[in-house]
């Protein structure tokens, strides 16, 4: 597994794929920038009176719910209406499900949209499938293994491959199971690095559109490593921030192979 995840992320630094991203104020910079360091292109775009046309000729469509409006989720509507229209790949963001009864309203609008994949918290998950116990603003107050049976229901209902991250990043598809241990706790001190997640996974998902099981475990492998590296030579959230795009941007693939943690499990 771990030479095919290489695979993927040598493939995202070659073909460099156009990702369309209807995201949120606050990690618009950060995300492009993360896009632009791992070799993708990104794109912000929420016109309504160009979200579809832009869907056309992207590789993949982000839809993160983080700072909403009314505007914002008719244009989240109809760029992953036409995602769906054409089978193109299309990955949620559920920012802050369980905060509000706005936000929750909208996922479950656009889950009838069938993303492709659903990146969340695992407070997040855990709100998207009605399990009561609340939620911090954005942020989660569970640890993702509380979310682990929210997740495989999820995925049973939509379909979508549904990854629930935190200490723990775990990838959730049918009877397949991959918990990542990477990371660092720091990165929980750099807003948008849940976003930086979903991104990414729109830039692996567009190069391999066909499995977006394994496009979801390489972006989170490539997130996850990346920002363990980083942390260990940042000396707090504002270094890491910078650090992490340098190592997104020039990880080799020795160091990658020897810091990812990967366990698999088929529960057939
Ligand atoms: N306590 C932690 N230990 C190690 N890595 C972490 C930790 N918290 C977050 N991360 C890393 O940050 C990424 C973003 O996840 P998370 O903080 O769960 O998203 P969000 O910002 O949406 O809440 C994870 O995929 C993981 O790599
Ligand atoms: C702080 C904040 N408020 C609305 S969106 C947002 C960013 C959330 O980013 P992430 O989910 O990646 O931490
Ligand atoms: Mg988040």
């Amino acid at each position: 597994m771990k030479e095919k995840i290489w695979k993927q992320i040598s493939e995202v630094r070659t073909k460099s794929p156009l990702v369309h991203n209807i995201t949120n104020y606050v990690v618009m910079n950060n995300t492009a920038n993360a896009l632009l360091a791992a070799g993708a292109s990104p794109v912000m775009a929420h016109a309504q009176a160009e979200v579809q046309d832009m869907v056309n000729i992207a590789g993949a469509l982000i839809v993160n719910i983080g700072t909403l409006d009314e505007y914002w989720v008719e244009s989240m509507e109809l760029a992953a209406g036409r995602a769906k229209e054409q089978a193109k790949p299309w990955v949620l963001d559920p920012v802050g499900a369980g905060a509000t009864p706005f936000r929750n309203q909208v996922l479950q609008s656009l889950l009838k949209l069938q993303p492709s994949v659903i990146r969340g918290n695992a407070s997040e998950i855990m709100a998207i499938t009605n399990v009561p116990g609340g939620t911090k603003g954005v942020d989660s107050i569970h640890e993702s293994v509380d979310a682990v049976s929210s997740a495989k229901h999820l995925n049973q209902q939509t379909g979508s491959v549904v990854c629930v991250s935190g200490a723990a990043d775990i990838i959730i598809h049918e009877s397949r199971v991959v918990k990542l241990s990477n990371g660092d706790p720091l990165m929980s001190k750099v807003t948008g690095l849940g976003c930086t997640a979903s991104a990414l996974i729109g830039a692996f998902v567009a190069v391999n559109p066909a499995d977006p099981f394994l496009a979801t475990v390489s972006a989170m492998a490539f997130l996850g490593v990346a920002g363990e590296l980083a942390a260990r030579k940042s000396a707090g959230p504002g270094s890491l921030q910078l650090n992490l795009l340098d190592v997104l941007y020039s990880l080799p693939q020795e160091e990658f192979m020897s810091v990812i943690r990967i366990e698999e499990k088929n529960e057939e």
